[in-house]
Order: C-alpha cells, then sequence, then structure tokens
C-alpha cells in the first residue's frame, strides 16, 4: 500500500525527519503530520466586537455581518504516529483536537504543512453515512458495505454489530428508523459498524462518551484489540479515565499548539496540574 498525502492524494515523498523503520515491520510510521497549520475561513463575520449593542443595531440596520475572519486552529503540529500506537488526544475546549482528527482524515487541507498517512484513516462516525429515514439493521448493511466490506462479510458480522451497540437490550430498536433513537443510541451504532472492520488508522472523537459504563468497557476493549491487529489508534476525549486505559501515548493540545507528546502517564499528570 502506497503513503498518500491527504491534502494532493499524491504519492508521498519519504519523511525528512526522524527514524525510519523499514515499511511495512513493526512500529513503521502511518501518520507523519509535518508542521501542520488549519485556518478556518468563517464567513460573514461581524467585524465588530460581537457586544449585544453591535449585534441589536446590525439587526435595526437589517444588515447581514459581513467580512471573512479566520480561525487559526492547529498552529505548526508536528509527530509521527506508529503501527500499534494508541494516542489519545487532549486539551481545553477549542484547543484544537478534533480539527487536527479531521486534518489526519483528511477532510481538512492544512492551510501549509502535510499531512502523510499509510493507508485510508477512518474517522469513526463520518465514514459511516447513516441515513436516519432507514432502519438501523439497514444502516447496519449500507454503513458495513460504505467501509468496504463484502455482502458476505456484512451478514457474517451484522449480529455481532448489533449486539456490540446494545441497541437491542431494551426492545427491537434495530427494526425502526434511525431518527426514533437517542443521540447516544445513534453514536453508539455508528460506533460499533466502524469498528467491526480493521483499520490502518482509526480515529476516535469522544465515541467513549456516549453510552453507558458496559459500552464503554466494550468500545475500550475492542480499541485494543484493533490495535493488536497492527492499526494505529487516535482517540479525542475529555475523560482522562478512557485515555489511561486506552492510550500509551498522549498528545495535548493548547490553543492549537502541541504543547507536549510523550508516555500517557507524564502527559497526563503535566495536564492535570495546569488544569
Ligand atoms: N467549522 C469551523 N469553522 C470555524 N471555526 C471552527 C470550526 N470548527 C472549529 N472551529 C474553531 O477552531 C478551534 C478548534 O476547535 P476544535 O473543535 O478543533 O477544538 P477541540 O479541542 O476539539 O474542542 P472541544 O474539546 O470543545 O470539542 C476553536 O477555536 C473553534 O471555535
Amino acid at each position: 500500500m502506497a503513503d498518500t498525502d491527504t491534502r494532493t492524494g499524491h504519492p508521498a515523498p519519504a519523511p525528512t525527519a526522524g527514524p525510519h523503520p523499514a515499511a511495512g515491520g513493526a512500529g513503521a510510521p502511518t501518520v507523519i503530520a509535518d508542521d501542520v497549520h488549519i485556518v478556518y475561513k468563517v464567513h460573514g463575520a461581524g467585524s465588530g466586537r460581537g457586544s449585544a449593542v453591535s449585534a441589536l443595531s446590525r439587526l435595526a440596520r437589517r444588515t447581514a455581518a459581513a467580512g471573512t475572519r479566520e480561525v487559526h486552529a492547529v498552529r505548526g503540529v508536528t509527530f509521527v504516529a506508529r503501527k500499534g500506537e494508541a494516542i489519545g488526544l487532549i486539551g481545553s475546549n477549542g484547543s484544537g483536537k478534533s480539527t487536527l482528527l479531521r486534518a489526519v482524515a483528511g477532510l481538512l487541507p492544512p492551510a501549509s504543512g502535510r499531512v502523510y498517512t499509510h493507508g485510508q484513516p477512518s474517522l469513526l462516525g463520518v465514514n459511516a453515512a447513516l441515513m436516519n429515514d432507514l432502519t438501523g439493521e439497514k444502516n447496519v448493511v449500507l454503513g458495513g458495505l460504505a467501509m468496504g466490506l463484502s455482502r458476505e462479510e456484512v451478514r457474517e458480522r451484522y449480529q455481532d454489530i448489533v449486539d456490540f451497540s446494545g441497541i437491542d437490550e431494551k426492545g427491537d430498536f434495530i427494526s425502526l428508523p434511525m431518527r426514533t433513537y437517542s443521540s447516544g443510541m445513534a453514536a453508539r451504532l455508528r460506533f460499533s459498524i466502524g469498528a467491526a472492520r480493521n483499520h490502518d488508522v482509526l480515529l476516535i472523537d469522544e465515541a467513549l462518551a456516549t453510552g453507558d459504563r458496559a459500552f464503554q468497557r466494550r468500545s475500550e476493549e475492542r480499541i485494543r484489540e484493533l490495535r493488536e491487529e497492527a492499526g494505529t489508534v487516535f482517540l479525542v476525549s475529555h475523560n482522562n479515565n478512557s485515555i489511561r486505559d486506552t492510550c500509551d501515548r498522549v498528545l495535548w493540545l493548547e490553543k492549537g499548539e502541541l504543547l507536549m507528546d510523550g508516555p500517557t502517564e507524564d502527559v497526563l499528570a503535566a495536564y492535570e496540574d495546569f488544569r
């Protein structure tokens, strides 16, 4: 499998920094972020200070807030992730964790810098494009096919996916349309579909925050299995215990900058002091 530059889709050049174990070997790089900057452009942003007075006077004048404002969400982040690693992303609200995850998934182009990935990264919950008007049952099948499973594989894994999600524990919900699900149930089903396949690079955003303790335990167990199947897992969570139980390495972001990158216990200790 060729390395891909998620920005251009072109084959990536060999990385120029850090050790390079033989491609495909244990601990080979799966994601390289090289001085990544992500800038959102917000169109129609107000030019004032956002006070109630200026908002009211704009309303009275019936003028839309004009102009474009930039939000520099990720600032010069560099790291190398390797096969078999589970990496937690932590940081205060708005520090850029989800943005960085979406950039690794290839969903946001860096304003500058590059993200190189070995294999196809999957952002759990986004890659499974579920449809609200279809039943959970149909969504499991469609989601499985959309992830590249064959019909046969979907059939084999169907019951495991439903059991894993726990959707049917309190009645026959799987045969109801997804719009009847609570947001937690929908998130659990998305996680279960996504986790039914092995991923080269699996990206999870707060998935463990949904569901009860039993579901969280199943998720943590599944993440450990996915790691053993030689992939790389990234987990964004505000729950330090989930990070502690699941990850062996942590990246700590604040205001878009990578403050610390190291073993879970060291980074969490520094983060807990900071907070
Ligand atoms: N679609 C967007 N358009 C404009 N700005 C955005 C957008 N998404 C995020 N931002 C801004 O980018 C910055 C980083 O946001 P991001 O969601 O990546 O942070 P986060 O660390 O995941 O936050 P949280 O822990 O609250 O989920 C914030 O300042 C946020 O307001």
